[in-house]
C-alpha cells in the first residue's frame, strides 16, 4: 500500500509521522513499520515512527516507536511536532491543545514562528523519583548521586521517570565520550528491566547545561525532550541549577528551555516540518 507521511524534527529528534486519522495501523503493523521507515539508508529516515491518532478523551493520540520497533511512552519533541501537525492539519482549530500518550495527556501551547516552524510550550507533568516508578530493580526508594557499576566504569547516576525512564549523569566534559559503549552499558544493565534513557550532563551556570543522550531504542539522538527534562530536575535535586526559572539546555541539535518545579516541568521547543511524501509499505 500507498502509504503519506510528513518527516518533523524537534530539536533535530526526528521522526517519520503518520496520520493515523487516514490510516487504522495495528501495534504489530506500526512496530513493523518503525523499523522499516526509520533506517537511514532503506527507508526514509528517523529516530522513529509517530503516529496521531483520533482518541475521544483529547484532542488526538500520540503514539511513539523507537527505531527498534519498541513502543515508548511519551516523547518530548515528538509531542511538539503532533500539536504543530493537528493544529496545521486543523484537526483542532485552536493554539492550546490536548493531547493523550501512555503516560497521560498533555496540554501543549503553539505559537507559529514559519508556515514550516512553531513554537510549542509543554506542561509535561512532574518527574518522580520513585524507583518503582522507573522502574529500577533495588530495594532503596530513591537513587540521587548514586554510586553505579557498569561495564564501563562506576558513576554517579540519578534516576527518575518524566513518563518515561531515565538515568542521569553528571560529567565534566562530553564532547570526548564514546556513547554508544557508554549509553548501552546503561541501557541494557539488569538493574532496569524495561532499558532506559540516559543523559550524559555538563552544568554551566544555575540557569544553563548542556547533555548528550543515549535513548533506549534509538541510540544516540540530537535531543530528547524528556531527557531535558529529566536533566533538569536531576540538576535541581542534586543542587547544580534553579527552581521555578527557565533553564537553557544545549543538545546536539538545538536547544530547549526547560521550567521545573515539584508540581510539574514545562518544556519550549520548536517543532518543524522536513519534508512530505509517500511511500510503498508492505504491511
Ligand atoms: N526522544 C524522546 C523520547 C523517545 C522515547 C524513548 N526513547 C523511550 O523509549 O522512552 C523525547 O524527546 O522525549
Amino acid at each position: 500500500m500507498k502509504l503519506s507521511f510528513t518527516k518533523m524534527q524537534g530539536a533535530g529528534n526526528d521522526y517519520v509521522y503518520i496520520n493515523g486519522f487516514d490510516y487504522k495501523l495495528t501495534a504489530e503493523q506500526a512496530e513493523q513499520l518503525a523499523i522499516q521507515l526509520a533506517d537511514r539508508h532503506f527507508g526514509i529516515g528517523g529516530d522513529g515512527l509517530v503516529i496521531i491518532d483520533p482518541t475521544d478523551s483529547a484532542d488526538a493520540r500520540m503514539r511513539m516507536y523507537n527505531a527498534d520497533g519498541s513502543e515508548g511512552r511519551m516523547c518530548g519533541n515528538a509531542i511538539r511536532c503532533v500539536a504543530k501537525y493537528i493544529v496545521d492539519a486543523k484537526i483542532a482549530e485552536k493554539e492550546t491543545v490536548l493531547i493523550d500518550t501512555l503516560s497521560g495527556p498533555k496540554t501543549i501551547v503553539m505559537n507559529s514562528v514559519t508556515p514550516l516552524e512553531s513554537i510549542a510550550t509543554v506542561d509535561m507533568g512532574p518527574a518522580s523519583f520513585a524507583l518503582p516508578d522507573i522502574p529500577v530493580t533495588s530495594k532503596e526508594e530513591q537513587w540521587i548521586a548514586h554510586p553505579f557499576d557498569t561495564s564501563q566504569g562506576t558513576f554517579p547516576i540519578t534516576t527518575l521517570s518524566m513518563g518515561n525512564p531515565h538515568g542521569v549523569v553528571f560529567m565534566e566534559e562530553i564532547e570526548s565520550l564514546d556513547l554508544p559503549k557508554l549509553g548501552a552499558a546503561f541501557e541494557l544493565h539488569p538493574s532496569f528491566p524495561q532499558r532506559i534513557n540516559t543523559e550524559f550532563v555538563v552544568v554551566h551556570s544555575p540557569t544553563e547545561i548542556s547533555m548528550r543522550v543515549w535513548e533506549r531504542g534509538s541510540g544516540e539522538t540530537l535531543a530528547c525532550g524528556t531527557g531535558a527534562c529529566a536533566a533538569v530536575a536531576a540538576s535541581v535535586v542534586n543542587g547544580h541549577c534553579d527552581p521555578e526559572t527557565w533553564i537553557t539546555v544545549h543538545l546536539l541539535g538545538g536547544d530547549l528551555d526547560i521550567y521545573y518545579s515539584e508540581e510539574t516541568i514545562y518544556m519550549r521547543g520548536p517543532a518543524t516540518i522536513v519534508f512530505t511524501g509517500e511511500i510503498e509499505v508492505d504491511i
